[in-house]
């Protein structure tokens, strides 16, 4: 179940007293430690014990190392299967924190409480669980839905601005995949600020429920949300893995302008189209160098990318802004001309 909790966290306390834990969990990073826990335990009403579980913040820490640390000290606590995990965060918190529960003794349930833009309108829903591994993004996990997802658009607040565009970039995905109007409401926003994106969060939300119920599993159409990622995700591992990270939001940004380009390259756009979706992103997120980034190793890490098969690497591209194709086979001839169509952009 989604949730907006605009003013207070009833939906919370009441999912709390349906499913009686027997203890508490709550994942936090430092950072939502500090600026999103005490409002959490300010309107949190239970009589049941809590344990906090935090963790540092960033991508580097959604690996097998930290899930194995959280595992351990769920059981050091004696956490039995009527505990409740609540991930208090964005991605990475919900990604490990509806991983390690969907795993401690073969599953626990959970609650998410997105604390960015990200979680909010992304992350949180739709049941995608997971780490990275050998820095592969998402390589290991689980499709688990948790009990609640709590969404309280007053956390983004302290969120810093980058962190917030990456986000934004997410919800520019959902617009090009299934709402024109969505893509063209965000595109005219005068500024990037978390108060002009509230009333957008909800839509974004919806688009992401909408796929994810019409197929779960990804066998089909869900593959479309994983527009500008095949691309995306080889960059941020390789940002990753070089110890100089860039947001998941950037890294799907360049993602899209690069794929966009091959909808161009495969004659799937019209010239009109593709070029205002490419200037459109530009407009928010400044180009990241490629410089010294080899096309081979970028090529390589596509091919783990979860929606290849029989040998073949295989993207979701936007035809038109609103409606997207996937299981688009690609050759790797094309994929090299967007990056360097990319790099060539300013
Ligand atoms: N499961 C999915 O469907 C899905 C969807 C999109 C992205 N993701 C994953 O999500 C991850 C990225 O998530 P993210 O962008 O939220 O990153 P994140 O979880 O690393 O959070 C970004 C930063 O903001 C800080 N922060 C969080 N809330 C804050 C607040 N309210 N105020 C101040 N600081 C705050 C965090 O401590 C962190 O430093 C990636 O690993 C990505 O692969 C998963
Ligand atoms: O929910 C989905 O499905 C998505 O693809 C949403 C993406 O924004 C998200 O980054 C997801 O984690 C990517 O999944 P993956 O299967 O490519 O690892
Ligand atoms: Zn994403």
């Amino acid at each position: 179940m989604l949730t907006f909790a605009d003013t207070d966290f009833s939906q919370l306390n009441s999912t709390l007293e349906k499913l009686k834990p027997s203890k508490i969990f709550i994942l936090v990073d430092e950072n939502t430690h500090e600026y999103c826990l005490p409002t959490l335990l300010g309107n949190m009403e239970t009589t049941v014990p809590y344990e906090i579980l935090e963790i540092e913040p960033g991508e580097e820490m959604k690996t097998l190392n930290t899930a194995a640390q959280l595992w351990e000290v769920l059981a050091e606590f004696e956490a039995d299967r009527n505990a409740v995990l609540i991930n208090l965060g964005g991605g990475v918190i919900t990604d490990l924190g509806g991983f390690i529960a969907s795993t401690y003794k073969r599953g626990i349930r959970f609650i998410n409480i997105p604390t960015t833009l990200l979680g909010m309108c992304d992350a949180s829903i739709g049941g995608k669980t997971g780490i990275d591994h050998g820095f592969i993004k998402n390589i290991i996990g689980t499709f688990a839905e948790p009990e609640l997802t709590l969404i309280f658009p007053d956390f983004l607040r302290t969120l810093p601005f980058e962190q917030l565009r990456s986000g934004f970039a997410e919800m520019l995905k959902h617009g090009l995949i299934a709402d024109k109007q969505h893509w063209e409401h965000l595109i005219t926003l005068p500024e990037l600020k978390a108060e002009q994106l509230y009333p957008y969060i909800r839509r974004s939300c919806e688009i992401k429920l909408d796929v994810v119920k019409a197929d779960f599993h990804e066998k089909n159409i869900r593959k479309t949300l994983n527009f500008g990622h095949t691309i995306g995700h080889a960059v941020e591992s390789l940002f990753l893995e070089t110890g100089k990270p860039i947001l998941h939001g950037e890294a799907v940004a360049l993602g899209m302008i690069c794929e966009t380009r091959l909808s161009l390259l495969q004659g799937l756009i019209s010239e009109e189209d593709g070029e205002a979706i490419i200037r459109n992103i530009c407009k928010f997120f400044p180009q990241i160098s490629l410089e010294n980034i080899s096309h081979e190793q970028l090529l390589t890490l596509m091919k783990s990318d979860k929606k290849n098969s029989h040998g073949q690497t295989n993207f979701s591209l936007v035809t038109a802004p609103g409606t997207c194709s996937y299981n688009v086979s690609v050759k790797e001839d094309n994929i090299c001309n967007a990056l360097h169509y990319y790099q060539n952009l300013s």
